[in-house]
C-alpha cells in the first residue's frame, strides 16, 4: 500500500485562486491589501521563503512591501522598520521572518497586533488560548486546512503532535482542541520517554521536531494521516521528519517539500485578505 498525498502545493494554488477573487472584490471597494516583510540577514532559506511569499502576493493582486536588513542590523534598526510598517496605511499586515538573530520576542511584541498576519504576537497567541477570534499562526492552521481539504477526519481523532515550538507544536495543540476541531491531542517533545508508543495510538501524526526521519514506519498505525512539518537541510536538500518507509504504512502523508510549507504561505495570504475584509466592513 502507498499512502495518498496531502498535496500542499496543489492546495496552495486552489486557495490562491479563491483569494484572488476576494482581492478583486476588495479592489472594487477601493481597498488594495498589502503584505510587508522584515528580513534580517543572509540565510538562503529565509530569502527563499520571503521571495515566495511576495511572488504569491503578486499573483493574486496583493501589494508587496519588502524591507531587507543586513546581518549586521541592530535590534534598534529592526524595531525602527517595524514602527514604520505599523504606521504605513498601505501595509495591511506584515511578518518578521524568523530567524533574525535578534531578540525575537521583543520584535514580535512590537508588531501592531492588528497587523500581525503571522498570528504570533503575544496578544494573538493569548486570544488563541482564550478562544477569541484573531489572526491564527500560519503553519498550524495550514496543517489543519490541508487535512480538511483532503477529507481527513479531525473531530474525535487521536492526534499526536511531535514538537512544542511556538510557531507550530504549541499553537497546533490549542487549535486542534477547540470545539470546532474537537480532536484529542498528545503533545510530544524531546523529553517524551517513549515516543513510539504515543505515535502508534495516533490517527493523525504531526511531525514538527526538526529531526530528520524521526517518524519511522514501525511507529505509525496503518492508515493514519502523517503530516511532515519539520524542515532540516541535509547536504543542501530539504529533509523532513518522516522516513520514506512511512508511505508504505500510512493512509495519507504530506510530502516535504510540497506539503505543509506551501500551506503556511496560503494561510499568510488568507490572514491578509481577512484583515483587509474586516477593514472594508468597518
Ligand atoms: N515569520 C515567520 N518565520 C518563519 C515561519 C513563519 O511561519 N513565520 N515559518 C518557517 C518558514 N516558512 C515561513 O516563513 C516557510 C516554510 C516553508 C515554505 C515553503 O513553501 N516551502 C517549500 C519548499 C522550500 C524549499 O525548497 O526550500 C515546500 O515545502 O514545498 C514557506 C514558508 C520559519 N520561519
Amino acid at each position: 500500500m502507498t499512502a495518498q498525498t496531502l498535496d500542499g502545493a496543489a492546495t496552495l494554488e486552489t486557495i490562491k485562486a479563491e483569494l484572488a477573487q476576494r482581492v478583486a472584490a476588495l479592489k472594487d471597494q477601493g481597498i488594495t491589501p498589502g503584505l510587508g516583510t522584515v528580513l534580517v540577514g543572509d540565510d538562503p532559506g529565509s530569502h527563499w521563503y520571503v521571495g515566495a511569499k511576495h511572488k504569491d502576493c503578486a499573483e493574486i493582486g496583493i501589494t508587496s512591501i519588502r524591507r531587507d536588513l543586513p546581518a549586521t542590523a541592530t535590534q534598534a534598526e529592526a524595531e525602527a522598520v517595524i514602527d514604520e510598517l505599523n504606521a504605513d496605511s498601505a501595509c495591511t499586515g506584515f511578518i518578521v521572518q524568523q530567524p533574525t538573530g535578534l531578540d525575537e520576542f521583543a520584535l514580535l511584541s512590537r508588531v501592531d497586533p492588528d497587523k500581525d498576519v503571522d498570528g504570533l504576537h503575544p496578544t494573538n497567541l493569548g486570544k488563541l488560548v482564550l478562544g477569541e477570534s484573531g489572526p491564527l499562526p500560519c503553519t498550524p492552521v495550514g496543517s489543519i486546512e490541508l487535512l480538511r481539504r483532503h477529507g481527513v477526519e479531525i473531530a474525535g481523532a487521536e492526534v499526536v503532535v511531535v514538537g512544542r515550538g511556538i510557531t507550530v507544536g504549541r499553537p497546533l495543540g490549542l487549535l486542534l482542541t477547540r470545539r470546532s476541531e474537537n480532536a484529542t491531542v498528545t503533545l510530544c517533545h524531546t523529553g517524551t520517554r517513549d515516543l513510539a508508543s504515543h505515535v502508534r495510538q495516533a490517527d493523525v501524526v504531526v511531525a514538527a521536531a526538526g529531526v530528520p526521519g524521526i517518524i519511522t514506519a514501525d511507529m505509525v498505525k496503518p492508515g493514519a494521516a502523517v503530516l511532515d512539518v519539520g524542515v532540516s537541510r541535509v547536504d543542501g536538500k530539504v529533509t523532513g521528519d518522516v522516513a520514506p518507509d512511512v508511505w508504505d504504512v500510512a493512509g495519507w502523508v504530506s510530502p516535504n517539500p510540497k506539503g505543509v510549507g506551501p500551506m503556511t504561505r496560503a494561510m499568510l495570504l488568507t490572514n491578509i485578505v481577512e484583515i483587509a475584509e474586516k477593514s472594508a466592513r468597518a
